[in-house]
């Protein structure tokens, strides 16, 4: 039988992500833990000038050695605290650079279609929350947790060599202490951590709709309405910290009223002691400094408890992103024959019913496929599984006979071009942006393919030309601009293949008409797959598959497709009476 492997602690997971530099926090506890034991001895001594101010004749040499001794100390625990300080932030930011490297890896070796609108917030969340946060636990938790562990350590095994009896009766309130804190945690995890997470979240989330969708809550006179619904999540999470408060607050309370309690032992102890002639004035002043003293950084360690448990929470998001499998890379790479694309019986389940159902069909080398049907109807999966955002769950999607899976990923990208809906502009030059990264092409292409896309005139126009820096001060392009600059990069990069979804969906009649004069020279001797719903753009493709509920339910050409009065018809139907009536009306929508 094959042993289950026992997974790892927290800990050991958060060390093993520093690695190498491990070596460096050993370095920071180590002298973390000098310099707590350096910022002992001032105590040690106040106890021994007591003893020598206690018992004439006064040696002031001895005093003045003691003080030395206090500067030295002092100085120490600075240097050796800095040093502490200096080794735990090398350790932390490059352990910080070095987890956000690997899940940035990790995200490029990824399925493509796993970063959707859906979970790249979640994603951003874990690389940028969920890792700093074990940045600031190796910058500082950790170092300033030694410390809060030793102090009363050395502070009580310190008392025990002066006078156990009195040691232990300061020990008392510790275990109440240990008892307290644990019915409170206790009392927080019934109420969970992750409810309160999730209504902070619920909160947050309607705060930025709010602010962001202000516009359209204005326009729509939705004012209070969605006042209501942002007021509505901020009482809630009111209500619910306040409930969990009150629940919470009493073991709480209990636990730093323990904390605060060694003087009420410590105090009568000693008095009856001196009075007894068992101790020295000095030993008193000790236990009364000392005593007292060491509970206070149980506080700060109860605090880090819950900075612990965030920190464990964010392990294990980290962990469930890098354990998602990769996309898989074929052993050995084929070459396919031409650029026609085959589905052969394909089914794709994102969750648990298929999106798409027993798709098939061939696409031909330079011909063009145009997907219809309506929303939620699977368009866009069929486009994404070519390639290869998903793998199919069944079936086989093939280029030029070579299913998708057995060509090079690097490949395949070079072979398909993609215009999404909302493709990406990056903060970078028009170049750039139309480049993307291939510095070998000359910049005459650049211009070509701005000028193929409709695009050269409206650069031209900006102050800085391909130079302009998008998004930077002053640079607002319109949508369609934008979509044009998206088109130019995928002409240039020249891609046999070309996926097409939604191109002209949101443009003016202007920039339509640009757009479908970008659109015509991008498919020119291509293999293209075309997803659109005004139907007027696909008329003249070579074939029209019409999708319902992810299954093919009719294919052909325009003509065919009306002669078998099915869906197609109907919707040429209403897409002709809707053109109609907005030529009519004078409508542009
Ligand atoms: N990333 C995803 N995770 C889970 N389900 C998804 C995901 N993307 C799409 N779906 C679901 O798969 C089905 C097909 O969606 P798809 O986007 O392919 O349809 P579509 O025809 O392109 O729709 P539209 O025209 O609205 O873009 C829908 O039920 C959709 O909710």
């Amino acid at each position: 039988m094959q042993s289950v492997k026992k997974p790892e602690s927290p800990f050991r997971r958060l060390l093993s992500f520093a690695g190498h530099r491990k070596w460096l926090i050993t370095g920071a506890v180590l002298l973390t833990a000098i310099g707590t034991l350096l910022g002992f001895i001032p105590f040690l001594v106040i106890y021994l000038i007591t003893v020598e101010l206690l018992s004439p004749p006064i040696d002031g040499s001895y005093i003045w050695y003691l003080a030395i001794v206090v500067l030295l100390a002092a100085v120490g625990r600075v240097v050796f605290l800095f040093i502490s300080t200096i080794l735990s932030h090398m350790a932390a930011f490059d352990t910080l650079f070095g987890i956000k490297r690997t899940l940035i890896q990790k995200i490029g070796d990824l399925p493509l279609g796993y970063l959707n609108k859906r979970t790249s917030g979640s994603v951003t969340k874990i690389i940028t929350e969920d890792v700093d946060r074990i940045e600031l636990f190796i910058a500082h938790h950790l170092t300033d947790s030694v410390g809060g562990i030793l102090l009363p350590v050395f502070a009580i095994g310190y008392m025990i060599t002066i006078d156990w009896r009195i040691a232990l009766v300061s020990l008392i309130p510790i275990p109440l202490a240990l008892i307290a804190i644990k019915m409170a945690y206790r009392e927080s995890e019934n109420k969970s951590m992750k409810k309160y997470y999730d209504a902070l979240d619920r909160m947050n989330g309607i705060i930025v709709e709010y602010i962001r969708g202000m516009p359209v809550v204005k326009v729509f006179n939705q004012t209070a309405r969605s006042f209501h619904r942002l007021s509505d999540s901020v009482s809630t999470y009111r209500d619910f910290v306040i409930e969990w408060t009150k629940e919470c607050a009493p073991s709480y309370s209990a636990f730093s009223v323990c904390v605060n309690l060694p003087l009420l032992f410590i105090l009568p102890t000693c008095v009856w002691f001196f009075v007894n002639g068992s101790i020295t004035i000095p030993e008193m002043l000790l236990f009364l400094i000392l005593g007292t003293g060491y509970t206070s950084t149980m506080m700060k360690m109860a605090k880090f408890g819950g900075i612990w448990r965030q920190i464990t929470e964010g392990i294990s998001r980290i962990d469930a992103l890098l354990t998602i499998p990769d996309l898989i890379a074929p052993a050995v790479t084929k070459t396919p024959r031409d650029y026609s694309i085959s589905f052969k019986d394909v089914t794709f389940s994102y969750e648990k019913s298929p999106a798409i159902q027993n798709i098939s069909f061939t696409a031909p080398e330079k011909t063009v496929t145009a997907l219809v049907g309506p929303s939620g109807s699977g368009k866009s999966t069929i486009a994404q599984l070519i390639p290869r955002f998903w793998d199919a769950s069944k079936g086989m999607i093939s280029i030029g006979g070579v299913n998708v899976t057995d060509i090079e990923p690097e490949k395949l990208m070079d072979m398909v071009g993609f215009v999404f809906q909302d493709s990406f502009l990056f903060h970078e030059s028009i170049e750039e942006n139309i480049r993307m990264g291939k510095p070998e092409k000359p910049f005459d292409e650049v211009v070509a393919a701005a000028k193929a896309a409709q695009a050269h005139e409206f650069i031209m126009a900006l102050p800085d030309g391909y130079n302009t820096i998008i998004g930077s001060e002053g640079t607002y392009l319109s949508g369609g601009e934008q979509q044009r600059i998206i088109l130019a990069r995928t002409i240039f990069k020249d891609a046999p293949i070309v996926i097409l979804d939604e191109a002209t969906a949101f443009a003016d009649p202007e920039n339509e008409y640009k757009i479908q004069q970008a659109i015509d020279s991008l498919l020119k001797h291509k293999t293209v797959i075309m997803i659109a719903h005004r139907l007027s753009t696909i008329a003249h493709a070579d074939q029209i598959i019409v999708l319902s509920e992810g299954r093919i339910i009719e294919n052909g050409k325009h003509q065919a497709l009306i002669e078998q009065n099915g869906q197609y018809s109907r919707m040429w139907e209403s897409h002709s009476a809707a053109r109609s009536w907005r030529f009519n009306t004078g409508g542009v929508a």
